[in-house]
């Protein structure tokens, strides 16, 4: 599976230009397919649901084009679908198989809808039975009440009042509206039950309105689509930012320092998850807001923790299920049953996932209770819902962590982790790799000390997985069985004390056959793997220095300072001859030489990771330098770097 490993998170700030809303995408492709003539619709997300909602028009023979960069241009066909038989996939999209659903149960053709395992688990029975009522011929081709779905051409009568559910899920009431000016009758549609999510429905009546029908409404209970109604194109329509996307960054501000703007969504939104900075202000957050954009910082003494309904942000609301993590007490997310059937069961998946990083958190049938504590890291499984993983991301303001499957975020915003790493900035990291014997653990373990920062020798790691292996009787060139003792490592690192299994063993570690070992294991792929995520949960505040042969090219690859330190072999071998004597064991200098060459050759020639310096690490020869010497000028590095 793929991942992302994100370090501790030390402040957040700068301007993102947010994608444009996924709603208001999607609604605005139908209605313009819907409407008579050509629509220009501007600043259309990019995402897996809008494509699947683009792919479907234009199976259905609507005119599609690219006209280049986000913006796409739709032929209306004025309300009559030119393909009249056609298997659609809409793969997780909500947004598109709701509203499709009901515009072809009413279009008179023969249509199949299906998506992916998890939409058919998405429940649509509600929808369906407001359409039977208007005489559509819709039925289940699995589980009653789920997708996928067959519609047959069937005569519509409608007969003046539906009755839908809006107590589920607030798309089957848009799906409906959105597709009633196809009757061409005069329909009401009653809501039965509270109706959940209203500000989606505000979404739906200002973009029919922006194609030309007007819902007559009597307050959330009853909507009328007068007869007559026809989807008109206005043009030219401008797709607003995401709101919902937007969301992240806010928290992002609130919890790393900030300011942190967001632009293309502001006060004049249509969108009801602008609402979220309402919501982040009563946990303290400095907001500000203009037409068009958006800003938050962090407040002077940290987040509180709130207690709210949170119906009318059903999506942004899981923003505030990890900004939770940064608050003072106990935060409750009320009235949010609708995330049980969303992407996943969302309620169960943030409480899975927040345990496992050290939050306490309660969960209810519509509820979740969040109570931070002390975090660590651990790696997210996102159950392929691209809010997961956004959500997440801010968590790394409380330990490093992975995000598993983190392209999932491709279903609303592809490129959302490039983005969040132009306005964050990581715990600094200075990564020293170098030759055996060269200093590199000598000067690391210096500089980390005069700067406040942690060290990792991750050699030590390697050896460590070569002494394990040999205790445990499995050769070194077992990559399957190196690879399983790495990654089940049982070490706690006490300053200068190194315990595997709870015994000592920092002088056992240090021998030539394990240093043999040692390089021999760290060849094997799987063994690196293995001690990836290890290696980079030490990227905390404030800072680390890390050392080996692959701190600046795999492990840190965003170092604020790369040095590879060297000095001649001989050097090398004379300063370990040294340190040997010195902790009273025999050694012999040509022989020492020789394994340290061997070493060189097997660490530098391997096919994964080898030694050798980057093009973007600093060359610091030793051979006639002092540590002291060394230290300074690797510090003097960093504050030029870092300044
Ligand atoms: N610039 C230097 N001048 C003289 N001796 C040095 C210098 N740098 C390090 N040493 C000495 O060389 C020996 C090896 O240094 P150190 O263990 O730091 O190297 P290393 O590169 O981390 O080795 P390894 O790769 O085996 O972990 C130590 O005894 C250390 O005190
Ligand atoms: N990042 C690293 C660190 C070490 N190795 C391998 O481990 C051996 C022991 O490392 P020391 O720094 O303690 O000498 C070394 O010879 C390397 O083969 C590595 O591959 N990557």
């Amino acid at each position: 599976m793929e991942f992302l490993d994100l370090p501790q998170l030390l402040s957040a700030a700068g301007t993102v230009r947010l994608p444009g809303s996924k709603s208001i995408s999607n609604r605005v492709l139908l209605l313009a397919a819907l409407a008579d003539g050509e629509t220009e619709v501007r600043d259309l997300l990019a995402s897996d649901d809008t494509e699947r909602m683009l792919d479907a028009l234009q199976a259905l023979g609507i005119g599609v084009t690219h006209l280049g960069g986000e913006n796409w241009k739709i032929v209306g066909c004025g309300g009559a679908f030119p393909v009249k038989q056609a298997e659609l996939f809409l793969g997780n999209a909500g947004t598109a198989f709701r509203p499709l659903t009901a515009a072809l149960a009413l279009a008179g053709g023969d249509y199949v809808l299906k998506g992916v395992a998890r939409m058919h688990e998405r429940p649509i029975g509600d929808l369906v039975d407001g359409l039977r009522q208007l005489g559509a011929d819709v039925s289940y081709l699995g589980n009653e009440g789920y997708p996928p779905l067959h519609l047959k051409p069937a005569t519509i009568r409608p007969d003046g009042v539906v009755s839908v559910r809006g107590d589920v899920s607030s798309q089957f009431l848009t799906g409906l509206l959105m597709a009633l000016p196809l009757t061409g009758q005069t329909v009401a549609v009653d809501v039965v039950g509270e109706l959940i999510s209203k500000p989606y429905i505000e979404i739906t009546l200002a973009t029919m309105a922006r194609f030309g029908v007007v819902v007559e409404r009597d307050g959330w209970q009853r909507f009328t689509v007068r007869a007559g109604s026809r989807y008109v194109s206005p043009g030219t329509v401008y797709v607003e930012g995401d709101a919902s996307s937007a969301s992240y960054f806010l928290a992002l501000g609130a919890i790393g320092g900030g300011p942190v703007r967001v632009e293309g969504v502001g006060r004049d939104s249509i969108q009801g998850d602008v609402k979220f900075a309402e919501a982040l202000a009563q946990m303290g957050a400095i907001i500000e807001t203009g037409p068009n954009w958006m800003t938050a910082c962090a407040p002077q003494g940290g987040l509180i923790a709130v207690d709210l309904d949170c119906n009318h942000i059903p999506d942004a609301a899981m923003t505030l299920a990890t900004a939770a993590l940064f608050a003072k007490g106990t935060t409750t997310l009320r009235n949010i049953a609708s995330w049980r059937v969303k992407e996943t069961d969302r309620i169960a998946a943030m409480a899975t996932e927040l345990r496992k990083i050290g939050a306490v958190v309660e969960e209810g049938a519509d509820f979740i209770k969040i109570t931070p504590s002390t975090a660590r890291p651990a790696a997210i499984d996102t159950y392929d819902d691209h809010r997961m993983a956004m959500c997440f991301s801010l968590a790394a303001f409380a330990t490093p962590l992975r995000i598993n499957d983190p392209k999932c975020v491709a279903k609303t915003f592809p490129d959302y982790f490039e983005r969040f790493a132009t306005v964050t900035r990581a715990a600094p990291v200075i990564a020293i790799d170098g030759p055996s014997a060269s200093g590199k653990g000598s000067v690391a373990a210096r500089v980390a000390a005069a700067l406040g920062f942690a060290y990792l020798d991750s050699g030590a790691l390697y050896r460590l997985t070569a002494l394990a292996a040999q205790r445990a009787g499995i050769a070194w060139d077992d990559e399957a069985g190196v690879a399983a003792i790495a990654a089940g490592l049982d070490v706690v690192f006490t300053g200068e004390d190194i315990r595997l299994a709870g015994v000592l063993v920092g002088d056992a570690i240090r021998t030539e056959d394990i240093s043999a070992g040692a390089s021999k294991v760290a060849a094997l792929p799987a063994v690196r793997e293995a001690l990836l995520f290890r290696q980079r949960v030490f990227n905390t505040l404030p800072g680390l220095v890390g050392d080996g042969r692959d701190m600046g090219s795999v492990i840190f690859p965003r170092a604020v300072l790369k040095v590879f330190l060297t000095a001649t072999a001989e050097a090398r071998a004379e300063r370990r001859y040294k340190q040997l004597i010195e902790k009273g064991f025999s050694a012999n200098l040509p022989d020492l030489l020789a394994d340290l060459q061997q070493r060189d050759a097997r660490d530098s020639q391997r096919s994964v990771a080898p030694l050798r310096q980057e093009a973007d690490a600093r060359l610091l020869e030793t051979t006639q330098l002092t540590i002291e010497q060394a230290v300074k000028q690797v510090l003097d590095w960093y504050s030029e770097a870092s300044s």
